[in-house]
């Protein structure tokens, strides 16, 4: 069977996304395309998905009997609305993050799932399938006894102006608070940010970089430096000290180089590149489940939780130094 896909939204992301359905990966194929920009639908048509249909809205996409499953890849604004009419038509959807922009609407989506009684949303946190984080957790797992710190960054080489102090945790923070609750198993209870001085290519309205700070249940202290306009690279590190050793995130592969009296290699500087490889694996992961009718990956749970422990980070930015308290509810047994 080929699973029939529409895209809600044809940007940056979803048209890789659709051209990886359509030329890279097997099982599925792109039927339905919608964006509000109708011109991007087009282009996308054009480049990548010759026989899909255009919609002018995301509803009339969801609604077409011909899409067994859809991805939502609009702005994080319209994610909700988009991920609840594709779980009132029953049908498999693949949401990139942020689920919602508010811990209510996130809410609302895992109430909805709930009440249909079967997974159907898989969430677009794409590192939890990266080889490199796959090792790290085995290794955390297996290798270095129970987690007490993590050092990690997530640098960005530049962001544009209207990119803003909260966005560092909305927008970027959002996949280190995802992929460190999946690699060490654990909650949040608390979250602390302090600011180093601004680096002179921040902006007016962007404090950068930040450290974040995040407790959790079982006393693992992390910490993030979040610094997107480091200018050198695109750049992911993270390093989880154990009570028997410590495993470190393996760097990206790349040549390394005897050149010019000095011993180098490259830095990526697009998390398209960084991470090409994990978007292949879950978008297929997603094709699986949804060709049965359901979803598997990061959850609406999830994604719950992140939209949570973001509203907490956004507050303890504005404590600077504080710690705020991240209260979870109790997970529905959907989720176990
Ligand atoms: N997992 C990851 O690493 C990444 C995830 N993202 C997420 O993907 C989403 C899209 O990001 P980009 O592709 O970079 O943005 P983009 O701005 O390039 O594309 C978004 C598209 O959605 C369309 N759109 C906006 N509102 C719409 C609506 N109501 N209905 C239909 N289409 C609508 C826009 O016209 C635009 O073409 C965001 O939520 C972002 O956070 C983006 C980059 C990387
Ligand atoms: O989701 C993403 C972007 O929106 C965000 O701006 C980047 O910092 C992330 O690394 C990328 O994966």
């Amino acid at each position: 069977m080929t699973l029939r896909i529409g895209v809600i939204g044809t940007g940056a992301i979803g048209r890789d996304h659709a051209r990886r359905i359509n030329h890279v990966l097997g099982g599925a194929k792109i039927v339905a395309l919608s964006d509000v920009n109708k011109a991007s639908a087009e282009a996308v048509k054009k480049d990548i998905a010759p026989d899909a249909v255009i919609y002018d809205t995301g509803e009339a996409l969801i609604a077409a009997s011909d899409v067994d499953a859809v991805l939502v890849t609009s702005w994080g604004a319209t994610h909700e609305q988009y991920v609840l009419a594709a779980i009132a038509a029953g049908k498999p959807c693949f949401c990139e993050k942020p689920l919602a922009t508010t811990a209510e609407g996130a809410r609302r989506i895992v109430d909805a799932e709930v009440e249909h009684g079967k997974r159907l949303v898989q969430v677009g946190f794409m590192r939890r399938y990266d080889s490199g984080y796959v090792a790290l957790k085995q290794a955390v797992d297996t290798r270095i006894g129970a987690p007490i710190i993590v050092h990690a960054a997530h640098r960005n080489p530049a962001v544009p102006e209207q990119y803003v102090t909260p966005m560092a945790i909305h927008d970027t923070l959002i996949h280190e608070i995802d992929v460190f609750r999946w690699l060490l198993d654990d909650d949040y209870i608390s979250a602390r940010v302090l600011f180093p001085r601004s680096a002179a290519r921040s902006h007016a309205k962007l404090k950068d970089p930040q450290i974040v700070i995040l407790e959790t249940a079982r006393g693992t202290i992390i910490n993030v430096e979040v610094f997107v306009n480091c200018h050198y690279g695109y750049d992911i590190q993270c390093e989880v000290v154990g009570e028997d050793g410590i495993a470190r995130l393996p760097e990206p592969m790349a040549i390394q180089m005897r050149l010019g009296a000095k011993l180098q290699n490259d830095i990526l500087t697009d998390w398209k590149d960084r991470f090409i490889a994990s978007y292949d694996v879950e978008l297929q992961d997603f094709i699986h489940a949804a060709a049965k009718g359901t979803a598997s990956g990061p959850t609406s749970w999830d994604g719950y939780v992140a939209a949570i422990t973001s509203d907490a980070c956004v507050t303890a930015q504005e404590k600077e130094g504080q710690a705020v308290a991240i209260n979870l509810p109790t997970r529905p047994a959907l989720y176990n």
